[in-house]
Formats: structure tokens, C-alpha cells, sequence
């Protein structure tokens, strides 16, 4: 079976097109796909596949092998890869679990329209918010020496969380319209490089906060930026932007 593995800030996945359905979707192969010592490793993985209505459908598993919801980083890959399949020309329209994307790209940088957010709510400081996957955003100090996965590990288990996941960002203000974010993701439960429905999520609590339409964002793999629209409580046209690339592509026999 042959595949592509692409990364989007760091945030990296097994890509198939799967446009003849031909690829069987079994959880443990695809863990086994996943894994970093006994398959290809990535943090999820991809299947493109066609749809009646949209230029392509985006299926995504987690590397714990489980089909999930919205993976703003794979959406952002899966936009680069199905223009190296020369699917589209530069604009698109793909379907996703959460709903329709539009996307384009331009010299490898990938904009891709998010769902809109309706509502923030808050868990004590904190916030919690679904961009496609449900997220959990804490504001810290010091992130570079944050414990991520400690801290991380212990909200998305914790009583009110344990059941469904969640994915949990630690947030620190770098500028006025920059921020720094850490991700300790659902799903594969450890920190990430980055994660796109996250970023989006902290991005949006800091437009929030700011009254800002845009914003910077560092994460350990490297930058994104989010633009979205206020109106009342909730967010429309956002968009989230950034890099997303080919590294390798190869062939794997079905493990
Ligand atoms: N782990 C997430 C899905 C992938 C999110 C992340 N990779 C992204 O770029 O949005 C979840 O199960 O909710």
C-alpha cells in the first residue's frame, strides 16, 4: 500500500488516498501505522476520499487508532496533498465529520476555514470550546518549562473530562497579537508540536480577551495565525493559516 507522510507545524500524519475505498479500516492496523518504533509514526492518519458533493472527504483517526473529530493541522495537510494529487487548482470545498472546509493554498501555505464557535464556556479560569474537536484553554506563565504532559494528562482524565476527552492548551501572552501555545492532545495522549482545532480554540479566547481579528501563534513546531470574525458571543469566518508539507512518501505492506 503506498502512502505519503506529510507534517503541518510539526503536527504529522500517515496520508492515504483511499479514493477506491480499498483501505481496511482496522484500529489496530492503523495504530500499528501510527506507531513511531513499529510503523511509519505520526501523531494520526489521514484517508482522502471522494465525495458526490465536495472535491474531497477527509476520514481521521487518531494514532490510538480510533476515527476522531476535526484535526485542523490534517485538514491543512490534506489540502497540500490533494493539490499534489492535482485534485483542484488553488481554491477547494472538502467535508469533514464537523461539516464543510473551505481551503486554499498558495507556495505551501495552507488556509483553512474552520466551523464556527457559538459558544465559549468557562471551567473556573479557564475555558473550554469545540472548534471541530472539544478543547480545554488555561492561561500560564513560563510555558517553555510548562509541564504539559503532567498537567496536560491530569484535566483530560479528570472527572468532568475523563469520559469523551478533551484536548488541553496551555496558552502565554508573547505581544499584543502573538501568543505561544502547547497542546497535550486527545487521542494520542501526549503533547503534540502542534494542534490546529487547538490553536484556533486559544487563539479565539485571546481575540476574545483583546478584541482583536487576528493573531500570531508560536507552537513548538512552528507558527500558525488565526483570523476570525466577533459577532455577540460567537465566532464566524475563521480561518486558520500555516505551512503544511510532504516529507516522504513510501509503500507499506498492510501490517
Ligand atoms: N486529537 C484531536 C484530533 C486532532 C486534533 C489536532 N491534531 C488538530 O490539528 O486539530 C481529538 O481527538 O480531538
Amino acid at each position: 500500500m503506498e502512502f505519503y507522510k506529510y507534517q503541518g507545524t510539526g503536527n504529522d500524519f500517515v496520508m492515504i488516498d483511499n479514493r477506491d475505498l480499498q483501505f481496511p479500516k482496522d484500529k489496530e492496523m492503523i495504530e500499528k501505522l501510527c506507531d513511531r518504533r513499529f510503523g511509519i509514526g505520526a501523531d494520526g492518519l489521514i484517508l482522502l476520499e471522494n465525495d458526490d458533493n465536495y472535491d474531497f472527504k477527509m476520514v481521521y483517526y487518531n494514532s490510538d487508532g480510533g476515527e476522531s473529530t476535526m484535526c485542523g493541522n490534517g485538514g491543512r495537510c490534506l489540502v497540500a496533498f490533494a493539490f499534489f494529487l492535482d485534485i483542484f487548482e488553488n481554491k477547494c470545498k472538502f467535508i469533514a465529520i464537523d461539516g464543510e472546509h473551505d481551503a486554499e493554498i498558495h507556495n505551501g501555505i495552507v488556509k483553512l476555514k474552520m466551523i464556527d464557535v457559538n459558544t465559549i464556556s468557562n471551567d473556573g479560569e479557564d475555558a473550554v470550546l469545540n472548534t471541530g474537536s472539544p478543547h480545554y484553554v488555561k492561561y500560564v506563565e513560563d510555558i517553555v518549562n510548562y509541564n504539559v504532559f503532567a498537567e496536560g494528562h491530569g484535566i483530560r482524565n479528570s472527572e468532568n473530562y475523563k469520559e469523551k476527552g478533551i484536548n488541553v492548551n496551555f496558552v502565554e501572552k508573547i505581544t499584543d497579537d502573538e501568543i505561544f501555545v502547547r497542546t497535550y492532545e486527545r487521542g494520542v495522549e501526549d503533547e503534540t508540536f502542534s494542534c490546529g482545532t487547538g490553536v484556533t480554540a486559544s487563539a479565539l479566547t485571546f481575540l476574545e480577551k483583546n478584541n482583536l481579528i487576528s493573531v500570531k501563534v508560536k507552537t513548538l513546531g512552528g507558527n500558525l495565525k488565526v483570523y476570525a470574525e466577533k459577532n455577540g458571543n460567537s465566532f464566524q469566518n475563521i480561518w486558520l493559516e500555516g505551512p503544511a508539507k510532504q516529507v516522504f512518501r513510501g509503500k507499506i505492506d498492510l501490517l
